[in-house]
């Protein structure tokens, strides 16, 4: 059984994977959807060279497309980056920000993450922001500390339930196959919510807080029944059509 709470969202992190043979799979996935009454919204995040032709893919279907990183200025001298605008303009509805993996290749702190965020938040879309504790933190005992940290950080100040997702993401289940105990994916999720409702008022109930890191068919009903896990944030699994299915069906 999902949770209770927020209309859940299972998002798709193709990260730096996919191609025009690839297209396939979208498609396939939009036909594998078509009759199928979702209780849950239905997301993938292709690089974004390959967004408009997703998004062309996917035309008719009730899939949304989104970002998986942008720059907080709207447009400038900015060489190799995009704005929110540009992945709006493509057909965007979200854009992924402060992913472990640019925090850690590409140096973003939270208050980069906090710009980026705003900016998609200006630009009218959902920011999905990242946080997760490291190995280290959570051996030591930081995990509460760090993720409360970079939630207050990486949160735009005005922030509401429609604008804003929330993804935990432990560093160490990325791609990993590890996944955190049920228990500690709910102690996690709790204290973000406890969190959102201090910064952000009643709105704070409303906002979606997905779980990341090695979600696969197997573990994902587990995961998503979980108090205050509103959906998932996916990896690898999201590559393939029939994988993504299996995980979205949770919602079924
Ligand atoms: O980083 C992730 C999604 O953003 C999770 O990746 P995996 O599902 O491959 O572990």
């Amino acid at each position: 059984m999902a949770s209770e709470g927020p209309r859940p969202l299972v998002a798709g992190n193709w990260k730096m994977n996919g191609s025009v043979a690839m297209l396939k799979e979208p498609r396939l996935l939009a036909a594998m959807l078509k009759d199928v009454k979702l209780k849950a919204d239905v997301m993938v995040c292709p690089p974004a060279i390959l967004v408009r032709r997703v998004k062309s893919v996917l035309k008719g279907s009730k899939i949304k497309v989104g970002g998986q990183d942008c720059h907080w200025a709207a447009s400038g001298a900015h060489t190799g980056d995009i704005s929110a605008e540009m992945l709006k303009e493509a057909g965007c509805t979200a854009v992924i920000v402060g992913h472990s993996e640019r925090r850690t290749n590409h140096g973003e702190t939270d208050e980069i993450v906090n710009k980026k965020a705003r900016a998609v938040q200006k630009a009218g879309l959902k920011a999905i922001i990242c946080i997760g504790e490291t190995l280290e933190e959570r051996k030591s005992g930081k995990t509460l500390e760090v993720v409360t940290r970079q939630l207050k950080g990486s949160l735009p100040e005005g922030s509401t339930a429609s604008d804003t997702v929330i993804a935990y993401e432990p560093v160490w289940a990325i791609g990993t196959g590890l996944t955190p105990t049920t228990a500690e994916v709910a102690e996690v999720h709790a204290l973000i919510r406890k969190e959102l409702s201090g910064l952000m008022g009643q709105d704070g109930a409303g906002v979606r807080i997905l779980y990341g890191g090695s979600v696969k068919p197997s573990n994902a009903e587990e995961l998503m029944s979980q108090p205050n896990v509103n959906g998932a944030l996916v990896g690898g699994a999201s590559l393939k059509a029939a994988d993504f299915l299996g995980i979205i069906k949770v919602y079924a």
